[in-house]
């Protein structure tokens, strides 16, 4: 099963470019919500209490995500805590999707990964294509803060995140999201439909 990694920045387009590959009936994996579903152990919650405070827990003692991203993404080191201990668990849980959307017999998994460093990392390593999604940094935080981010944060956020130039020397292929997103999807389609051809 070929792995699709979809990289990109906070709001340059990963998941318009998503939805364009699910439309073709590809199953998907959002490492997002990945890293959402781990919150909810036990013991990432512990961790997270222990190098955090307890105040990052709401009072139904779940992880608050405003909170915790307000303490974590404060610095590359505050960052580094948090991916030391999300991380892990993020690619535990992603293996054993893929090995299930193995067993069902698909030809191709979309993986959107907004936190790819390099192809060197694990979750990574074995990739069959990373497709960078790129777009001016001012548009990419105007397009978050249009659909519900606080600009600062998108701005603390986007500070712990690699750079377009590292993204398009990690990529196989590049779409760049500097038009409409119609045109991005179209570019995306015509891709997959060279590429699909071999599979
Ligand atoms: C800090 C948390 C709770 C904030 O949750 P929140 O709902 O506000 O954001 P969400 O998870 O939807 O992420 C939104 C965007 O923030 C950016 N972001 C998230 N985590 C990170 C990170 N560790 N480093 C840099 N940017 C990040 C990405 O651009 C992402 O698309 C959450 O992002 C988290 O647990 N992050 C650590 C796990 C992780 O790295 N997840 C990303 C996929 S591997
Ligand atoms: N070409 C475009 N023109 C205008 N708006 C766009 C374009 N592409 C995406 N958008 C909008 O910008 C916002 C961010 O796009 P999208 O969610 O695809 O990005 P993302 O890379 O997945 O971002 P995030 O990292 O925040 O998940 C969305 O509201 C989307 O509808």
């Amino acid at each position: 099963m070929k792995k699709l990694f979809i990289i990109g920045g906070m709001g340059a387009g990963k998941s318009t470019a998503r939805k364009a590959l699910v439309e073709q009936g590809l199953p998907n994996i959002d490492l997002d919500q990945v890293g959402h579903d781990v919150l909810l152990w036990d013991t990432v919650k512990a961790e997270l209490v222990e190098t955090f405070g307890a105040d990052i827990l709401d009072a139904a003692g779940e992880v608050d995500r405003p909170a915790l991203a307000a303490k974590a993404f404060v610095s590359p080191a505050e960052t580094r805590k948090l991916n030391r201990i999300t991380l892990p668990r993020i690619e535990e849980a992603f293996t054993d999707r893929v090995a299930e959307l193995e067993k069902e017999g698909h030809k191709a998994v979309v993986v959107e990964y907004s936190v790819f460093k390099n192809r060197q990392t694990s979750l990574a390593y074995d990739a069959d294509v990373v497709m960078a999604v790129l777009a001016p940094i001012d548009l990419r935080i105007e397009r978050a803060v249009k659909s519900g981010w606080d600009e600062a944060d998108v701005r603390r956020r986007i500070a712990q995140q690699i750079t377009d130039a590292d993204r398009i020397e990690a990529a196989d292929v590049v779409f760049n999201n500097d038009g409409t997103p119609e045109e991005m999807r179209n570019k995306v389609l015509a891709w997959w439909g060279e590429y699909s051809k071999g599979l």
